[in-house]
């Protein structure tokens, strides 16, 4: 959470605002830690750990261990992450990129299968709280002019509802569902 705290403060920061906008604005109420394990993967060309997909949250901080197989896509090829002893990574999800209209940009992401193992990774996701799950997003008030107009208006129910509608984690972004119409 402290880390989490920091990291708010220098986005805050780099986006213009305040140091204590993102954590006023509730992005840092609700934390999520999902512990992944994965076994040895007798077929690892056949088959992948985790498809790609963006995190519906703000940020994600990641800790992995040296297994490696994490890669994000960066101009259309995937570049692998490698592992650092100690190290944290941390993603930023569709909502950060919603609330900073594009200014900061969700990171597509994969895991590709290991046939050594087990692979281990804690991810801890920053969001807001669950009971506000259909409270409406909309691009931060200051960060907006006449040049750049809000691009997008979602609720995290409506993230999940397309989530699930679509096939989710087939790499595809959601973000294009939550475009305002801009005539
Ligand atoms: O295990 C990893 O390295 C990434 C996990 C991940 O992308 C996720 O939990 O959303
Ligand atoms: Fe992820």
């Amino acid at each position: 959470m402290s880390l989490g705290f920091t990291l708010y403060e220098l986005l805050s920061e780099a986006l213009g605002l305040n140091s204590s906008h993102l954590k006023d604005m509730g992005c840092a109420d609700g934390l999520l830690l999902w512990g992944h394990y994965g076994l040895p993967c007798p077929e690892p060309k056949q088959t992948i750990a985790s498809s790609s997909h963006c995190d519906s949250n703000f940020i994600t901080i990641l800790l992995g261990d040296q297994m490696g197989g994490l890669q994000v896509l960066r101009q259309n090829q995937w570049v692998d992450v490698p592992p650092m002893h100690g190290g944290l990574i941390v993603n930023i999800g569709y909502f950060l990129q919603i609330i900073s209209n594009d200014k900061f940009k969700s990171v597509n992401h994969r895991v590709l299968e290991k046939n050594e193992g087990p692979r281990i990774s804690a991810a801890c996701f920053m969001r807001s709280r669950k009971d506000q799950s259909s409270r409406l997003y909309r691009p931060i008030k200051e960060l907006l002019s006449k040049e750049n107009p809000p691009i997008y208006k979602f609720s995290f129910d409506d993230l999940l509802c397309i989530n699930n509608l679509s096939k989710g984690l087939d790499g595809t972004s959601s973000l294009p569902h939550f475009k305002l119409s801009r005539t």
